[in-house]
């Protein structure tokens, strides 16, 4: 059995084993069609350094630290759309997660940030602060654990809270919590429950409402 959803801080929701087993495997499909282009995965350069975490995106391409449409720090091309199916799971993750009628209408996710983490990956602490929009993050986990921490919204320093991810858990941050620092210490090798479509790392979808237009 999976554990009760449980508060991370003021409107920071972890939902373990969210999405279902079947749910993981047609996502992990869609990864890998994200992956073969226009915009191939890459590790976003930060200050010269490649991170150890490698990333796609939909709808806007993220860069160090904007949006773009066209991945101009890796091919020139534009990123594929959003897709509307992952417009309607962002609303099922926020109703799921006590939020009103009226915030789940009005959210409109634009982006997505789909990174893959090998054994060695990790992200270091980091405010999601390059959108316009205060509107909740929606975080999607398939594969292997992590170990995610989530913390204040001062400094990446404690206090923090250091949290298993794992395979089909969602976890929702917005409100007072929207811009709290958060990173992964780690990456769990071999624990990828059988069967979620991926065998070795991990897959993280974060999807945002950007609040840029055209
Ligand atoms: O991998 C995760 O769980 C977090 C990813 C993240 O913080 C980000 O992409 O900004
Ligand atoms: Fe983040």
């Amino acid at each position: 059995m999976d554990d009760e959803p449980s508060r991370l801080g003021d409107g920071a929701v972890l939902v373990p084993g969210w999405l279902g087993i079947e749910e993981q495997v047609w996502i992990v499909g869609e990864f890998r069609n994200w992956v073969a282009g226009p915009v191939p995965i890459r590790a976003a350069k930060v200050r010269g350094h490649e991170m150890s975490v490698r990333t796609v995106c939909l709808g806007w391409h993220w860069q160090p630290y904007k949006y773009t449409r066209a991945a101009t720090d890796v091919n020139g091309a534009r990123v594929l759309p959003f897709p509307d199916w992952m417009v309607r799971l962002g609303q099922r993750a926020l109703r799921e997660t006590g939020h009103s009628g009226a915030e789940v209408d009005a959210y409109a996710p634009d982006t997505a940030l789909v990174n893959y983490y090998d054994d060695a990956a990790r992200m270091g602490m980091h405010q999601d602060k390059d959108e316009r929009s205060l509107a909740p993050v929606v975080s999607l986990s398939i594969g292997d654990d992590c170990t995610f921490r989530f913390g204040n919204t001062e400094n990446r320093g404690r206090p923090y809270t250091d949290v298993r991810l794992r395979s089909g858990d969602l976890f929702v941050f917005g409100g007072a919590s929207r811009l709290a620092y958060h990173g992964v210490t780690r990456v769990h090798s071999r624990t990828a429950p059988e069967g979620c479509g991926l065998t070795t790392g991990r897959i993280n979808i974060t999807m945002r409402m950007t609040g840029l237009t055209d």
